[in-house]
């Protein structure tokens, strides 16, 4: 296992705010964090990237207690976290260079280390941007920039904080081709905190829901679905009147509208229960 996590607790003075947090990760698994604000996200987050000491609870990564990990151990992991707001009059090409060649003494045949600067700056869409200082990117490149400072040095685990805050729609649909390359191609393990669900599901192998400090519930989208048997919502309409039924079988509700109303049947629409109606049920049930 690349991440492990067994019987995770923390305190903040005399408040539990992790109570017994289990959960591991295999190499090349992307795992998303979901969970109201305060569940503990960015707790659990700092506590594996060896920021925050735990209350107790056993936590490797990489084989390594993040509490007493060493330089070595720290070059193979990569964070992005919520926002740094530093280095701003330094320019992108030269940061991402400078940073870099701190990763230098960890190069491997198989992780050769750091990430050349061009190509990094090409996976990350800055390559017009390699000679213009920090401080003038708009809040979506410096996220970008963010996201290439947490794989300069090509990581074995990556940690992302909220990695797609004020992406726009083709930045956040590249960063997700990114991850999964990365995963897929370089055998990264990824764990993410996010608010959008959608993006949950389109890039996670697995979700773990945390609520109020405790995993509440994890799996695919589809089997956190499954879960929470939510029922279809089939709408459609006839001579322009619309009509909508929420049933557990929908094909064979559509199986019987078709066969009282034939071809008068209009705009069929068959909506499943999604990620995000699963997510709100199980995150209410546990308030
Ligand atoms: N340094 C700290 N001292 C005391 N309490 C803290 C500290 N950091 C976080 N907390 C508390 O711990 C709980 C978990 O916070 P955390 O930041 O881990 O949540 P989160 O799930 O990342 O939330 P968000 O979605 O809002 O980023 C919250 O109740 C928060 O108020």
């Amino acid at each position: 296992m690349v991440l492990t996590v067994d019987g995770l607790r923390m305190r903040y003075g005399d408040r539990e705010v992790l109570h017994d947090v289990t959960f591991d990760a295999r190499p090349g698994e992307v795992l998303a964090l979901l969970g109201p604000n305060g569940a503990g996200k960015s707790t659990t987050i700092e506590i594996l990237e060896g920021f925050r000491l735990r209350s107790a609870g056993r936590v490797e990564v990489l084989g390594v207690d993040p509490a007493a990990g060493d330089e070595r151990w720290r070059s193979r992991i990569g964070i992005v976290l919520q926002s740094w707001r530093d280095h701003g009059n330094w320019r992108v090409g030269e940061l991402l260079h400078h940073l870099g060649a701190y990763y230098a003494p960890y190069s491997t045949s198989t992780a050769p280390r750091p990430w050349p600067t061009g190509e990094l700056l090409d996976a990350v869409g800055l390559s017009a941007y390699a000679g213009q200082k920090v401080k003038t990117l708009s809040g979506g490149q410096r996220r970008r920039l963010d996201v290439a400072i947490g794989i300069v040095g090509r990581p074995d685990v990556l940690f992302l904080d909220e990695p797609t805050t004020g992406f726009d729609p083709e930045a956040r649909s590249e960063f997700h081709e990114l991850v999964r390359g990365l995963a897929a191609d370089q055998g990264t393990t990824i764990l993410l905190t996010t608010h959008d669900l959608d993006e949950a599901s389109k890039l996670a192998h697995r979700i773990l829901v945390l609520a109020a400090g405790r995993i509440i519930a994890s799996g695919t989208t589809a089997q956190l679905t499954e879960l929470i048997a939510g029922e279809d919502e089939v709408r459609w309409s006839v001579d322009g009147q619309p009509f909508r039924k929420s049933t557990s079988d929908s094909t064979t509700f559509v199986r019987e509208l078709f066969a009282t109303y034939g071809d008068a049947v209009r705009e069929l629409e068959v909506r499943r229960a999604s990620l995000e109606d699963t997510y709100l049920t199980l995150v209410r049930e546990q308030a």
